[in-house]
């Protein structure tokens, strides 16, 4: 495990997934800053994850090795404008989990000179089953390109991009992709109360059924078309349902959704990114 202090500046929902990762992973909660607006945020953070909290980002530069950016994006400019000046002084990699923010509008807003690795992580990250795709510009060295990779890898998966236009794909893919899941099960959920199962039976069932298809899809070398097809008897129920859903345009939903995923991606980099 590396021993570089990693900073966080905002401590939401995936900050929180981060430190959490990291912690479970080995890394000392005393290597760890996070700062934020809302104090009682911060203060949950210092009583259950034990890491350092900073109410003022610019303690998050002085105290770091490496930045993790991780506001919303709407909020992102304001704060890379906040620490550019401190950034100038001191070599300090940082790591953007912004949806939808581009190189260029980061280079702009904190200094051309800053290396800089946008990444895009996934909530799994909590379990240390992320999916994350990272993009370093050329400001970044080997030794940076490691530490950034060994953060990400500390919460799961971690996959390089050198075009980093694909990160429009991969947030509608792995980074929105586990709300479809949710998705799914949710509406499981709901139709297996509609044919008579109790709450916590089906909740429990899909739960396991859904561990149980990633496990076979992760382990099996088999696509997961073969892998439905063993799945489907011919003439019986799974081939009802499988029908049904192509039948109702469940295929091209799904390209829609993810279109309009990728597509938003690129339209908030458009709005929110430098000028
Ligand atoms: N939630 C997800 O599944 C994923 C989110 N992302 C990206 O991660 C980033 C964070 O998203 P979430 O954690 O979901 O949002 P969040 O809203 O849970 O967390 C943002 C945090 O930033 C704090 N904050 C606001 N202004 C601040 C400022 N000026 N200085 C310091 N802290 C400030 C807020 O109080 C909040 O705690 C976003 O840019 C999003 O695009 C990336 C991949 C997946
Ligand atoms: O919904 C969003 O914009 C963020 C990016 C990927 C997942 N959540």
């Amino acid at each position: 495990m590396n021993t570089k202090t990693i900073g966080f500046i905002g401590g939401g929902n995936m900050a929180t997934s981060l430190m959490r990762g990291l912690i479970a992973s080995g890394h000392s909660p005393q290597q760890i800053w996070v700062s934020d607006t809302v104090p009682e945020t911060l203060q949950a953070h210092a009583d259950q994850l034990h890491v350092n909290i900073a109410a003022d980002n610019a303690n998050i530069v002085n105290e770091a090795d490496v930045v993790v950016l991780a506001v919303k994006p709407q909020t992102l400019r304001d704060v890379c404008l906040q620490i550019a000046p401190q950034l100038k002084q001191k070599n300090v990699l940082v790591v953007s989990i912004a949806a939808g923010i581009s190189q260029q509008s980061l280079a702009l807003w904190l200094g051309a000179n800053t290396a800089i690795v946008r990444c895009m992580p996934n909530t799994p990250a909590l379990v240390q089953t992320g999916a994350t795709a990272l993009h370093a510009n050329p400001q970044v060295n080997d030794e940076q390109k490691d530490l950034a990779e060994n953060i990400l890898r500390a919460v799961g998966l971690t996959l390089w991009f050198g075009d980093e236009a694909q990160l429009d794909a991969v947030t509608a893919v792995s980074g929105s992709g586990p709300a479809y899941f949710f998705l799914l099960m949710e509406a499981m959920e709901r139709a297996a109360l509609e044919l008579g199962l109790d709450e916590h039976s089906a909740r429990l069932l899909i739960q396991q059924t859904a561990l149980g298809a990633a496990k076979i899809a992760l382990e099996s070398a088999e696509s997961p078309a073969q892998l439905r097809a063993r799945v489907t008897s011919p003439g019986g129920t799974t081939q009802q349902a499988v029908e049904t859903f192509l039948q109702h345009g469940f295929v091209d939903l799904v390209a829609k959704a993810l279109h309009a995923a990728r597509d938003r991606s690129i339209e908030m980099s458009k709005q929110l990114g430098a000028d």
